[in-house]
């Protein structure tokens, strides 16, 4: 029987500001980020047997070099060399869309294995390493919406609106690296006092670059801010539009081109990831008793 089962959340960048870049490279960034109620689900089993045993709905991802093996595996080798699982990811989240879902599932990994495992570890600790795997893994395991700076690892909370949302994926891959190694990417955004942010007076930075390398990703803008304000995800290619009530949000959905996928979502500050643990270790704290 499953010790666990749990969510892991999408993300939204609801703005990305890019202010500099690192000696090694990295960009430096001021961004929001919201979670959203959609999202993969991760089933855990304790196992006898030293290592993880790994299985993905989505064979594509069914490799070890999938986030969630890198998470445990990271996990293993700092606090738990003799620990063992079984895992299985059902991908519901289109990946390498910039709705962070590798990321997510990274994090629902880390905090999944430390209460299985019962590892000593701080949640600074846990963030240490979730920043090895990469930049968007912090938010997902501090689970509150947070305006993020540095590369995403500098983290303040905050309450941004809980609209619905239209989120397309045009059907097209964005490489990451490929943006931000681009000469025409914008890098020099005057940093924002984060507090003033609003809809109008912030932006995606990588937004322009990538209508232009992407015209599917233009096409999907173009037709979406016809019906709501609407703007790209990370580096995309995801874009979503943002309304003020589901119905709304669903009618533009069932007028969107077929070549295309969506799915409207609510806005939400807290992942459910937290208090779902929360719940679970009550459960096993009970039974023992
Ligand atoms: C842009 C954001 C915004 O939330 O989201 P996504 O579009 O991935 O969801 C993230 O910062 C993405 O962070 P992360 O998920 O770690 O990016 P990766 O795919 O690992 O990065 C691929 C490459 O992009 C470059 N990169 C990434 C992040 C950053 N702040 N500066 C960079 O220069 C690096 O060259 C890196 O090797
Ligand atoms: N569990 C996972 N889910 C999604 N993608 C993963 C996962 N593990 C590794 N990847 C790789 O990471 C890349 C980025 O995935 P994802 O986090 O979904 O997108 P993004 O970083 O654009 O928000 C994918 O293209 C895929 O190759």
């Amino acid at each position: 029987m499953a010790d666990l089962i749990l969510p892991a959340p999408a993300k939204l960048n609801l703005f990305l500001h890019i202010t500099g870049r690192r000696d090694d490279g990295y960009h430096l960034l001021q961004t929001l980020f919201q979670f959203v109620d959609q999202a993969d689900e991760l089933t855990f089993t304790t196992s006898r047997a030293a290592g993880i045993d790994f299985t993905c709905s989505t064979q594509a991802l069914a490799g070890t070099d999938n986030l969630v093996v890198r998470a445990a595996n990271l996990l293993r080798e700092r606090y738990a060399p003799n620990a063992g699982a079984n895992i299985h990811l059902e991908k519901r989240l289109p990946h390498g869309g910039g709705l962070g879902g590798g990321s997510s599932d990274a994090a629902t990994t880390l905090l999944a294995l430390r209460q299985l495992w019962q590892l000593d570890i701080s949640d600074r600790q846990l963030q240490q390493l979730g920043l090895q795997l990469g930049a968007d893994v912090p938010v997902f395991l501090g689970g509150q919406a947070a305006f993020a700076e540095g590369v995403g690892e500098q983290l303040r909370p905050t309450r941004p609106p809980t609209a619905w949302y239209l989120i397309v994926h045009p059907g097209i891959a964005v490489a990451t690296a490929d943006i931000f190694r681009h000469p025409d990417l914008p890098r020099q955004h005057q940093p924002l006092k984060l507090d003033d942010w609003n809809w109008e007076n912030t932006r995606n930075d990588c937004e322009l670059l990538v209508r232009r390398l992407y015209p599917e990703v233009a096409n999907a803008l173009d037709w979406l801010v016809e019906y709501a304000p609407a703007r790209l995800t990370g580096t995309g290619a995801c874009i979503f539009g943002r309304f003020s009530s589901q119905q709304k949000a669903h009618a533009a959905l069932q007028q969107m081109p077929d070549r295309w996928t969506g799915f409207v979502a609510q806005g939400i500050n807290e992942s459910p990831v937290c208090q779902l643990l929360r719940q679970a270790s009550t459960v096993n704290l009970t039974n023992q008793d």
